[in-house]
């Protein structure tokens, strides 16, 4: 009997997290808009590595926030923005620039399912408030300018094509269309953003088309939920929850309720107790920035580095794609994606429906780490050693009878010292991460 969920805080409480987003632990993000236009940002900083001031949003390395970079009329995005396109571009002029000429949805699937995903999760109305949906609520969306088509929609049918689950970000707080003064530091980005009642029922009743026209999996809010809004939640949730039942929700509706807590870069914080998801761009931006070159972006050790440490510790990884305004996807991205998909191929067992173990992660340096997860009665040790081509570490309190899971690993385990000292002399097709199967929990 399906449950129902009344509008109200208390039931909302009842909402369990889903199987699939515990067991799924690595999903595709996509910022794709009109900021994929000019496609600009500085390479400056991670969010959360600097405080987010005015020195911050004024060198923002987030190329999705490229109209609030040249409305506060200084700084790199500016001049950049007045020697291309010249003082007198609005922003709004992207719209009929952006074709998509060269999108093919079903291909974007196939590769999210080769690179292991379970779970997509892409913009429907970022900061700057263009949709790519067929709003009721404005003209300024996809399918009356620019690709003149239900990118949401369109993308949705392929990913499920997929068997993946498709899930859908909303911009709540933002949106540059209701209220546009430059935002130079986090008081205007909470407070000042968007603060009419007419601004709130216009999030709300958007959040409740996008829910009855897609039944997205992940209802992914970002920023927070306009404060005039907040009474609306409740239902907008419990309608949510009484359309996806198996739906989640992230933690970025003023922290009033959540399936799941949200990192991002280093800005954020987990516990391992509760269910959490780590999400970043390939390089410092989630909008693409043509400037981001192959070298500029996160390596293939440093990316299977974190999605092995994000789930040891009870985490889903949300890597984030930034598509060209033509719909491809820049090759340097592809190869990460695919090399994940090589990787989880290998090792998905250690990883895909396992659950965080009691065991905490060890790390002997920086560049040696070991985790464990736990999956149908077995231990999973998972040795990461960056860099190094081969590696001895000693994991004390385990016994047993230790196997590589990739075949290629070369690799010696031996008791000693009250534990277990693996020796790994080949990592095999595993890059950096070689996963060993005990087959008793001790
Ligand atoms: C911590 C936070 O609220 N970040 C907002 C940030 N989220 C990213 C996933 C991107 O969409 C950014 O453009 C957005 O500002």
């Amino acid at each position: 009997m399906k449950k129902r969920y009344a509008s109200t805080w208390e039931s909302l409480k009842e909402h369990q997290v889903p199987q699939w987003y515990e067991d799924g632990k690595f999903g595709i993000f996509i910022h794709w808009g009109l900021y994929s236009v000019p496609a600009f940002a500085p390479q400056t900083w991670e969010l959360g590595e600097v405080p987010p001031d005015e020195t911050w949003f004024s060198n923002n390395p987030y190329a999705e926030w490229y109209y609030n970079s040249i409305h506060v009329g200084y700084g790199p995005s500016y001049d950049y923005h007045v020697k291309k396109y010249g003082k007198d571009f609005k922003y709004e002029q992207f719209a009929d620039m952006w074709k998509a000429e060269k999108w093919n949805p079903a291909e974007w699937a196939r590769l999210f399912k080769k690179a292991g995903a379970e779970y997509v999760v892409l913009t429907t109305k970022h900061h700057d408030g263009f949709c790519l949906f067929p709003s009721k609520y404005t003209d300024y969306n996809a399918s009356k300018r620019g690709p003149q088509r239900d990118i949401v929609g369109d993308l949705t049918d392929a990913v499920r094509g997929e068997n993946l689950r498709m899930g859908l970000y909303y911009s709540g707080i933002v949106d540059w269309t209701f209220a546009d003064d430059p935002i130079l530091n986090n008081d205007d980005l909470f407070h000042t953003a968007s603060p009419t009642f007419a601004y709130a029922d216009y999030a709300y009743n958007q959040s409740m088309e996008l829910i009855d026209r897609y039944a997205p999996s992940v209802f992914w809010n970002d920023i927070g939920w306009p404060r005039q809004g907040e009474h609306n939640l409740p239902y907008l949730l419990s309608h949510y929850y009484n359309t996806v039942e198996d739906g989640v929700v992230n933690d970025r509706f003023n922290d009033l309720y959540y399936d799941f807590t949200t990192k991002e870069y280093q800005s954020g914080s987990a516990n391992r107790r509760e269910k959490w998801e780590m999400c970043r761009g390939m390089g410092l931006s989630f909008g693409y920035n043509a400037m981001e070159s192959d070298d500029k972006i996160i390596s293939i050790e440093d990316a299977i580095s974190l999605l092995v440490s994000t789930v040891a510790n009870n985490g889903n990884l949300l890597l984030n794609i930034g598509p060209r305004a033509d719909g491809t996807i820049p090759e340097e991205q592809e190869k990460r994606l695919l090399a994940i998909g090589e990787w989880l191929g290998v090792n998905g067992e250690a990883i895909y429906g396992s659950r965080c173990s009691s065991r905490e992660s060890i790390k002997y340096t920086d560049q040696i780490q070991v985790h464990f997860t736990e999956r149908d009665g077995a231990l999973y040790v998972l040795i990461d050693a960056k860099g190094k081509s081969q590696v001895s570490v000693t994991v004390p309190g385990l016994s047993g009878n230790a196997v590589p899971l990739d075949p290629k690993v070369e690799a010696d385990t031996a008791k000693i010292d009250g534990g277990l000292r693996f020796t790994v002399k080949n990592f095999g097709d595993s890059q950096n991460v070689a996963v060993f199967r005990l087959n008793r929990i001790m």
